[in-house]
């Protein structure tokens, strides 16, 4: 559990962060979101102590960060960033290695530990091991980032912008990667993003920051639904909030079981987000879809009444 207790940094005069207090529970997804310069990074980087904090108390299950010494706060925090920050002339493996060696790990259980992560992240060891950052392309090189701030097994990840230079579909693969290996593995994370499709997609909890204020955080359709002024409305899609909404229901929670009518032509994989569902209809015109399995084998019918909520006529 990570907690913030009144945390102010200031740089100089300027004050970065402002008396801000904020609790992540273990294994929670806490994303934060805001303009730029509102201090998010700042926030993240003096959680595992790379800017100390001028005021206020942070904690790490329980205990002050600041009475962690370096060793420990690497074996407890990894730290993914935007552009990998990877070694260039050092192998992927050497990459990955870099905090077990650091913490003087046995040489065969960096090796070991190297290989499980290579395998974890989707990277064929043969293929990568032996390669160096600029062979990779930039969703391999921030896999690897993911894999090196996996390698001492930490309890927390703090990952600022990590996927912010990378096109929609690698993004997307990466961001759908993220949530499967952090429901797997449990880890609590701290997230910065820009994005606010992959922070509503992704987050436990948002936080939205202005001028190194917190001004609201909350589940991400709670803030939708109901955001304290204009600014965080406007911050979180204006008038596509509806659009933003459907994008984080699936379409399990609206379909019904087959009624007595012929199954619609159109499909949806009922894993799919009601956004989908609707962008399917306006396509084709059509207000019933038939839901489908994995196997593509129907399960059940959404009307666009459904999809909206409504009750079934
Ligand atoms: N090392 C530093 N020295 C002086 N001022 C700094 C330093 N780091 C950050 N700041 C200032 O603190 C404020 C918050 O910066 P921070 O990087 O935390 O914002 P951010 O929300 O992460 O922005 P962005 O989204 O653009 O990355 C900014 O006004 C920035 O100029």
């Amino acid at each position: 559990m990570i907690e913030l207790f009144d945390v102010t940094k200031r740089f100089g005069t300027e004050t970065a962060v402002d008396a801000i207090s904020l609790r992540v529970e273990k294994g929670e997804f806490c994303a934060l979101v805001g303009t730029s310069g509102c201090g998010k990074s700042t926030t993240l980087r003096m959680i595992n102590r790379l800017i100390e904090h001028s005021e206020g108390e942070i904690h790490l299950d329980g205990q002050p960060v600041r009475s962690f010494n370096e060793e420990l706060l690497r074996r407890r925090i990894g730290y993914v960033i935007q552009n990998t920050g990877l070694f260039p002339h050092w192998t992927v493996a050497r990459n990955i290695g870099l905090v077990p060696r650091l913490l003087k790990w046995p040489r065969g259980q960096v090796r070991e530990r190297t290989e499980e992560l290579l395998e974890l992240l989707g990277l064929p060891r043969e293929e990568f091991a032996d390669k160096y950052p600029h062979q990779l392309s930039g969703g391999q090189a921030q896999r690897v980032g993911v894999a090196r701030a996996l390698a001492a097994d930490p309890e927390i990840l703090l990952m600022d912008e990590p996927f912010g230079a990378l096109d929609p579909i690698t993004r997307e693969t990466l961001q759908r990667e993220l949530q499967d290996l952090q429901a797997r593995l449990n880890k609590t994370v701290v997230f910065v993003t820009h994005d606010m499709d992959e922070a509503l997609a992704l987050a436990d909890r948002l936080v939205v920051m202005h001028q190194g204020r917190i001004i609201q955080q909350g589940r991400p359709i709670d803030l939708l639904h109901d955001p304290v002024d204009a600014f965080v409305e406007s911050l979180l899609g204006g008038m596509d909030r509806g659009l933003k909404e459907a994008a984080l229901t699936r379409v399990s929670e609206r379909m019904a079981p087959f009624g007595p009518r012929l199954l619609a032509s159109e499909r949806i994989p009922y894993r799919a987000p009601l956004s989908q569902a609707l962008s399917v209809m306006l396509w084709h015109r059509v207000e019933r879809l038939t839901v489908v399995d994995d196997e593509d084998i129907p399960i059940g019918e959404l009307s666009l009444r459904r999809l909206l909520g409504a009750k079934p006529s």
